[in-house]
């Protein structure tokens, strides 16, 4: 392990006991160098999109390395933190798919569901998502390129300046 990481946390009302679970044991994991957290607090109810943008801007304006973002399923603040341009969020629930979302997608926003997975799979997956470190160099780099060449509108799906969507791909 090198770099520690920044991470920002947050949640909606359905999220916040695992929210407040998984912040704890990020302050005590030794392997973080901040936590921010941006809501809700026990008695809010700001809606999960708020929360989850406000934590990707911050990731996006690079004051933070990384987001943990739990809802009650973890849909709602991933399709809200993707929202926000160069930010890759994606819900994991399995230990293949954190580590894919870092290693293959570089994604920097990691979601979970309460309502779905057990709070002790939840605190798992959170830790080893914290030993994962996307490599430059990997040949998944060019295609993370090209997501961010696409949001950028520099080039279409196939690569070619200018050209966008299915015709694109096809
Ligand atoms: O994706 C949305 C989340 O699960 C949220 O916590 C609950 O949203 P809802 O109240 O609209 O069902």
């Amino acid at each position: 392990m090198t770099d520690k990481l920044r991470i920002v946390v947050g949640c909606d009302d359905a999220g916040y006991q695992y929210k407040e679970a998984l912040k704890r044991d990020l302050e005590n994991s030794g392997l973080v160098a901040s936590v921010t957290d941006v809501g809700v607090d026990a008695d809010g109810h700001t809606a999960y999109p708020k929360v989850a943008i406000a934590a990707a801007e911050l990731v996006a304006r690079g004051e933070a390395d990384r987001a943990l973002l739990v809802c009650g399923t973890g849909l709602g603040v991933a399709i809200a933190a993707n929202k926000v341009k160069g930010i890759r969020a994606v819900t994991a629930h399995d230990s293949f798919s954190v580590e894919r979302a870092v290693l293959s997608n570089n994604a920097q926003v990691l979601t979970f569901g309460q309502r779905v997975i057990g709070l002790e799979l939840a605190r798992r997956l959170a830790g080893e998502w914290l030993t994962y470190r996307f490599d430059e160099t990997s040949a998944s780099a060019a295609k993370v390129q090209l997501m961010c060449d696409y949001e950028e509108g520099a080039v279409g799906a196939d690569g070619a300046d200018g050209a966008h969507g299915a015709e694109a791909a096809a």
